[in-house]
């Protein structure tokens, strides 16, 4: 099968600072590929390999079937990248801004981005620096989309932008993908969003990858096993089958890819056999917090 990403055995150091470690993950064409993590774990770096603005310190990495050190400019405007931040062309007004980038991408679609802009209501000529935050964002997101790229990368699209206008912009990349048989990367830091349309994660941890899966696999796998009780608590140990804990006050919740068995198998280890937790249920961002640790 050809990939539209492919990561092999990436490693990268920052002088003595490991960030990634033999980092490996393919995303197939016409998928949309959730790259999660806490701050810091390597998101950004990693999007900065794939697209050749960063040298590995090993590994290699290919983007539309060509090695990410050496992308062709013809497959460059076929991958339509937002990298955390805004637009350097504040100066320039909606209509400016949009003509402006027009002419660097030859598939360019100006109806995506006016459908957009339609929607702040604000006069094309209205200055971009005169924005907000989040109007900027949206700006930034109508010249990404305009560009009907095969490949979007999209790191951290959420900056500023209000729970209406994220809905809107996923329902535009749900069906930018469904009709166009489009590829998305995705970060973002509102995970519960993410649920509402990525196909398939990967969770990464400092210099690890958590878990690699689809969504529903990833949910149907992922448990949460809670009890009451403060002593108990206090000998919990991330062993076997508990991948993570959280404790506040009385309460204990075990985090575990595997089934209730070898979750007492493991409680059983620490001399907690008399335990009986509930499973309770979870959203992404549950899940997402339960693997990786509130900090
Ligand atoms: N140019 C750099 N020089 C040295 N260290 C760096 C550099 N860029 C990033 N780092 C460090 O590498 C680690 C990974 O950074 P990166 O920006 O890739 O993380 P991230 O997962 O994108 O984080 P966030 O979610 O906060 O955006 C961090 O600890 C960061 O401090």
């Amino acid at each position: 099968m050809s990939y539209a990403i492919e990561c092999r055995n990436l490693c990268h150091s920052y002088g003595r600072k490991e960030v990634l470690r033999n980092l490996n993950f393919t995303v197939e064409p016409g998928r949309i590929f959730g790259l999660l993590g806490k701050n810091g774990v390597g998101k950004s770096t990693t999007i900065n390999i794939l697209m050749g603005f960063l040298q590995p310190t090993s590994g290699e990495c290919r983007i539309l079937g060509e090695p990410s050190h050496a992308i062709r400019p013809a497959t460059r405007r076929r991958i339509g990248l937002l990298h955390e931040g805004h637009l350097q062309y504040g100066y320039m007004s909606i209509e400016e801004v949009e003509k402006f980038y027009s002419a660097f991408y030859p598939k360019w679609k100006r109806e995506l981005y006016y459908d957009l802009m339609d929607r702040l209501g604000l006069p094309y000529t209205h200055r971009i620096f005169r924005m907000s935050c989040g109007q900027r964002s949206q700006v930034t997101l109508g010249l990404i989309l305009a560009q009907d790229a095969d490949l979007m990368i999209l790191d951290d699209y959420s900056l500023g932008l209000d729970a209406n206008y994220r809905r809107l912009f996923i329902d535009f990349l749900k069906d930018y993908v469904d009709r166009r048989e489009k590829t998305i990367l995705v970060t973002s830091h509102i995970v519960q969003d993410l649920e509402r349309f990525v196909d398939d994660i990967i969770i990464l941890d400092r210099c690890g990858v958590i878990c690699q899966s689809t969504l529903k696999g990833f949910m149907d796998k992922v448990k949460c096993f809670r009890f009451r009780g403060a002593d108990a608590a206090a000998m919990l140990r991330r062993e076997g089958a508990i991948v993570h804990f959280d404790v506040v006050g009385e309460r204990a919740d075990i985090f575990t890819f595997e089934d209730r068995d070898a979750v007492m198998a493991s409680l059983s280890a620490l001399g907690l056999e008399d335990l009986k937790p509930q499973e309770v249920p979870m959203s992404l961002e549950d899940a997402f917090i339960g693997v990786t640790g509130k900090y």
